[in-house]
């Protein structure tokens, strides 16, 4: 079995068990009587003349092709430094079994800051689009790959009824197709295939020309230097989704300032 075949079953196992303790239905009326406002994410990821680079800066203690990336890792010490230091927004794994991340760490660090938040879940069912609002995210992530046409269209939907923001992840024309007719206005170009691991650095190049000017360009995944940034800015990215390396460097301070400063 393909390994993102494995993580979301293992997930659709592990949703089933919360929904035992805390009903979709519970859920909803908690958030009909609650106060759950989000912020305006494609504001903080659109590039604009002012600030051209925009850092979506993730908190990533494993995952299942490198393991685990930072053996002393504090989420909270992480994402205030991504608040102090420019990030326009901060990505946070949610998924426990093969990321080592926790549901918990999005509320704590909603505590501790006002840049938007990120469930990067795999996401597969509406109970989990739910959760990531009760837990303080301003938007949550669909991979294309995983869904077919008709569950992208209603999660998507689904989701910007709660007013939740969609990055919809893709890696390849057929994904690219799926995510434009669900609406989605903030696509995602992950240069990781999540069935093999494999890294295409040039997928930017290959898919952004078929992207309608209007939308929001993320690309994810192996970013780590400035020329890259570059050159991917210059194709046409508004904004990068930055894991590994900033949990590898010495100083997110300075890593984050050059890469902000990256066309200075
Ligand atoms: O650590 P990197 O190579 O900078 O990548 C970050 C991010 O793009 C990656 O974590 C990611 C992109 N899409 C995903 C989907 C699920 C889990 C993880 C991901």
């Amino acid at each position: 079995m393909q390994i993102l075949e494995k993580i979301n079953n293992k997930t659709l196992i592990d949703v089933k068990e919360r929904e035992r303790e805390l009903s979709l239905d519970e859920l909803e009326n908690l958030i009909a009587d609650g106060n759950f406002s989000t912020k305006d994410v494609k504001k903080f990821l659109k590039s604009s003349e002012n600030e051209p680079i925009r850092i979506i800066a993730e908190v990533k203690k494993a995952s299942p092709s490198k393991g685990v990336i930072k053996e002393i890792f504090n989420h909270l010490e992480i994402a205030k430094e991504y608040n102090t230091f420019g990030a326009n927004a901060i990505s946070i794994l949610t998924e426990p079994h093969f990321f080592l991340g926790n549901l918990e760490y999005l509320k704590e660090i909603r505590d501790i800051t006002d840049i938007p938040l990120l469930r990067k879940d795999f996401i597969l069912t509406k109970y989990q689009i739910a959760e990531a609002l009760v837990y303080g995210a301003d938007f949550i992530l669909l991979i294309a790959a995983s869904l077919e046409q008709e569950l992208l269209n209603e999660l998507y939907t689904y989701a910007r009824g709660l007013d939740l923001e969609v990055l919809v992840e893709v890696h390849d024309k057929e994904d690219l197709e799926k995510a434009l007719k669900s609406g989605a206005t903030i696509i995602g170009i992950n240069h990781r295939n999540l069935k093999t691991f494999e890294m295409d650095m040039k997928l930017c190049e290959t898919l952004i020309p078929l992207i309608p000017k209007d939308k929001i360009i993320v690309a994810e995944s192996g970013v780590s230097d400035i020329e890259v940034i570059k050159r991917l800015h210059s194709v046409g990215a508004d904004a990068f989704l930055i894991g590994e390396h900033f949990m590898r460097v010495p100083s997110i301070k300075e890593e984050l300032k050059k890469f902000k400063n990256s066309l200075n």
